[in-house]
């Protein structure tokens, strides 16, 4: 099994490239599944994610060319996807396919909407909390669907066409919401959706439907308001900037120190973040290329959060900004409102010097003035780039084990990093 081999110590410098959004991507490409038309996918980024979703719409018949042709290698930056879904083959998810990535349940909208039917394994188990679909199940009802939970699977029918309604949804949720918009964009009649997610991925996805003609309006706020179409065309639409990575490697920066301008990132994707993290003392400065990260001479001051929806700071940079905490000069808590179980990290920050204590939902850092390389490993995503960021800040040799988390959501990551001065690499086997 692959891992990654860190000497900490190095400033960072120069440009890192941003790469298309993981999180906006996959919704974008389960669009595809709306339309017999060609949907084209612009800055679709290489990962393990997007591989393992191409298969899943393999499986239900879409095609796919990369830049007009087939590609299977692994590594390269963001492409121009084609997605033909004219036949749909198959309206089944399989467990197999479907426990191996979340949003994989989110084919049942499409599916739904245009086949009037759809049977899609109830997604794996993962390491950060409980993660029902009791939301997903919800609002499709409220559209008309009949449902029933049998054997590890959801069982979706719509005698007739699915119906608009007003939904209300009773806590925050992007990937209902996603399915929710996709089904409602071919129901007879209005759904209004009410507190509905704010994520830039849900914009992006309700700029994705519209240009392939949907009637969707309010997408950013709060009430979405979707007018359902008798059919849906192609479109080529643009995957937004990655803000998960920017504020990734912008933590990065700001815990090693140096200057690096964040190349295509888009500071309004992540402005509650960027606040915090100039708070902790570095300048971060917006640009015409990106955002620009430096960090010279002070520490790091510490700074309490808590994660939140939209535009609250995201439970995807919690992990990262509790590794920057654990070198600042102070004490910081750290609270995690969206997932109950998104503290995996802890244990193994702490194998690196850091001094962090949990108390429910809060987690206290007390920083300290050096960490020191250690093997660690991490039980996803988030988790295991936070301990690359503290790897690379640490003292001595770290290494990553268990490198197939951070393939699902960090093109490249190895030589964007190297690029800038970090000594890291893969190593095989
Ligand atoms: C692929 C993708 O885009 N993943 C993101 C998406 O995940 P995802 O869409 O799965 O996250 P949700 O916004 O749905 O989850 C928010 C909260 O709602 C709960 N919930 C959700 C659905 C439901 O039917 N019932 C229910 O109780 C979840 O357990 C969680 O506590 O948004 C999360 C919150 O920003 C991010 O951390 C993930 O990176
Ligand atoms: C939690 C994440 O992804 P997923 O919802 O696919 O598990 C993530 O991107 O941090």
């Amino acid at each position: 099994m692959d891992r990654i081999r860190i000497v900490g110590g190095n400033k960072l410098a120069g440009t890192i490239p941003i790469s298309g959004a993981k999180n906006a991507a996959l919704p974008l490409m389960i669009a595809s599944l709306l339309t017999d038309d060609t949907l084209t996918l612009e800055n679709v980024p290489h990962l393990a994610d997007v591989e393992q979703l191409i298969r899943i719409l393999g499986n239900h018949g879409v095609d796919y060319s990369v830049n007009g042709r087939r590609e299977n290698q692994r590594e390269g930056y963001s492409r121009t996807i084609n997605f033909s879904a004219r036949n749909i083959v198959d309206t089944t998810a399989p467990y197999e396919l479907v426990s191996k990535m979340r949003a994989s349940f989110w084919v049942v909208g499409p599916l739904l909407a245009r086949m009037g039917e759809a049977k899609v394994s109830l997604p794996g188990g993962c390491a950060i909390g409980t993660r029902p679909v009791d939301l997903f199940i919800e609002g499709l009802q409220a559209l008309g669907a009949e449902i029933d939970v049998e054997n590890g699977y959801v069982i979706t029918r719509a005698k007739n066409r699915l119906k608009g309604n007003r939904y209300v949804f009773p806590k925050v949720s992007v990937g209902a919401t996603h399915v929710l918009m996709m089904a409602a964009s071919l129901a007879r009649g209005e759904t209004v959706l009410e507190n509905a997610a704010r994520e830039p991925e849900i914009v992006n996805l309700a700029e994705c439907l519209n240009a392939m003609g949907a009637k969707i309006s309010g997408a950013g706020t709060s009430t979405i308001t979707i007018d359902g179409v008798d059919g849906l065309s192609g479109a080529r639409v643009r995957v937004i900037p990655d803000r998960i990575e920017t504020g990734t490697y912008a933590m990065a920066v700001a815990m090693t120190g140096g200057d690096v301008m964040l190349e295509g990132a888009e500071p309004d994707l992540l402005q509650s973040a960027l606040d915090v993290i100039g708070q902790t003392g570095a300048e971060i400065t917006p640009t015409n290329e990106g955002v620009r990260v430096r960090r010279n001479g002070a520490g790091i001051s510490p700074v309490d959060i808590t994660t939140e929806p939209f535009p609250g700071f995201p439970t995807d940079l919690q992990a990262q900004f509790m590794g920057l905490m654990t070198m600042a000069k102070g004490k910081s808590r750290i609270t995690e409102t969206i997932f109950e179980n998104r503290f995996m990290h802890v244990q193994e920050l702490a194998r690196l010097g850091a001094r962090i204590t949990l108390s429910g939902q809060t987690a206290v850092v007390e920083g300290v003035a050096a960490l020191k390389g250690a093997p660690v490993m991490a039980t996803d995503l988030r988790a295991s780039v936070s301990l690359v960021i503290a790897g690379l800040a640490a003292e001595g040799e770290t290494t990553v084990n268990r490198v197939y988390h951070l393939d699902r959501g960090f093109e490249r990551l190895e030589e964007k990093l190297s690029g800038c001065g970090a000594t890291i690499e893969r190593i095989s086997g």
